[in-house]
């Protein structure tokens, strides 16, 4: 039986992230082969002439799983049923600013918008946060629209993981399809921590640990870390532009993975609300490893934290907790 359409929001979809992502959505990287979509584009009235014309080339793409097309500057328009909403409106850094720099700008429109969703999206939305800062959005959207349950509310730290993943597959030379089960802890920001110490690499059929393989702690324990965290930042030096199409298919992946669940053996890291897990305070949205199975994601519980983590988790979540107080400064 043909399966109904899913409704995707995607916001500042004039914008980069946005160009990127709609035909990925529209090809079906988000929800798979046989799921048909209606994507709702909201951006704001000095794009509207832009977001006309993204809404243009996707008609001319001809798309077999695209159903409708709703591109729009009202945000009440744009969130009417929507099923899945992918938060990427809002202001990009600029060189040699930090993420939280665009805080003031950023977190109003996620507070404005919190009530749009709660009020127009679907009862069961899922909400994906990719604007900077992404962890704090995701709280304010979460603070301000209570009845959308605090499970369905996460932020994109993806893109660190598959950043993570890169760099392990470049450092042993392997397929990046072998390599597994890092983690990014915390904040999307450069006190973010990317993990190895859990991460495996598929040899000859069988699973050996990342630390054995690259057999290189100095590296993994310095270098490494500081790539994946400046990451963002060194495609700004080399583009003067952020991360696009990187984004985009990161955030394809998010949602894809929540929705249809992780691979058996396997997980990825997802910014959720924390519930007190490995002694992160509730409250914060923070990325941990998650699996996920049914449309539910769950944190993976039991491993082992060494010293060296245990410091690292701890500053990401102090950044955060710094983060939340000056969000809730500029909303005052
Ligand atoms: N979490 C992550 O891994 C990543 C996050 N980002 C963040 O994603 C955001 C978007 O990045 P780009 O697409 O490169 O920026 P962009 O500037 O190309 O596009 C943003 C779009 O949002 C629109 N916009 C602004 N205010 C809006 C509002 N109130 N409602 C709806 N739309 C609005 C703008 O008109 C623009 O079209 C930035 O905050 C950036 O820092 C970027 C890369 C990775
Ligand atoms: O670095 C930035 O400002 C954009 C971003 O979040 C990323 O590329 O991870």
């Amino acid at each position: 039986m043909a399966k109904d359409p899913v409704r995707v929001l995607v916001t500042g979809a004039a914008g980069q992230i946005g160009y990127a992502i709609v035909p990925m959505i529209a090809r079906g990287a988000m929800l798979g082969p046989e799921q048909p979509v209606i994507l709702h584009m909201l951006d704001i009235e000095p794009a509207a002439e832009s977001l006309n014309g993204v809404k243009m080339e996707l008609i001319d793409a001809a798309f077999p799983l695209l159903r409708g097309v709703v591109a729009t500057t009202d945000i009440q328009e744009a969130c009417k049923g929507v099923n899945i909403a992918v938060m990427v409106g809002g202001f990009p850094r600029k060189e040699g600013m930090e993420r939280k720099d665009v805080m003031s700008k950023n977190v109003s429109i996620y507070k404005a918008q919190a009530s749009a969703l709660e009020k127009n999206a679907a009862a069961d939305v899922k909400v994906l946060v990719v604007a900077n800062p992404a962890n704090t959005n995701a709280l304010i959207l979460k603070e301000f629209a209570p009845s959308i349950p605090e499970k369905n509310i996460t932020c994109l730290t993806r893109l660190d993981h598959n950043r993570a993943l890169g760099q392990i597959s470049e450092k042993l030379n392997v397929h990046v399809g072998d390599v597994k089960n890092v983690i990014i802890w915390g904040n999307h920001s450069s006190t973010q921590y990317p993990d190895v110490n859990h991460a495996t690499v598929t040899v000859n059929g069988g699973d050996k640990p990342v630390r054995e393989l690259v057999a290189n702690d100095q590296w993994l324990n310095t270098e490494f870390i500081t790539t994946v965290q400046q990451r963002g930042a060194a495609i700004i030096k080399a583009r003067k532009l952020s991360s696009a199409l990187s984004a985009a298919s990161s955030a394809c992946d998010h949602i894809r993975d929540w929705v249809l669940g992780t691979p058996k053996g396997s997980w990825v890291s997802m910014g959720v609300y924390s519930d007190g897990s490995y002694g992160i305070q509730p409250g914060l949205v923070y990325s941990f490893p998650v699996t996920c199975e049914k449309g539910q994601w769950s944190i993976v519980q039991g491993l082992k934290i060494d010293e060296f983590s245990r410091g690292k988790l701890d500053a990401t979540a102090q950044e955060l907790i710094e983060e939340k107080s000056l969000a809730h400064s500029c909303l005052n």
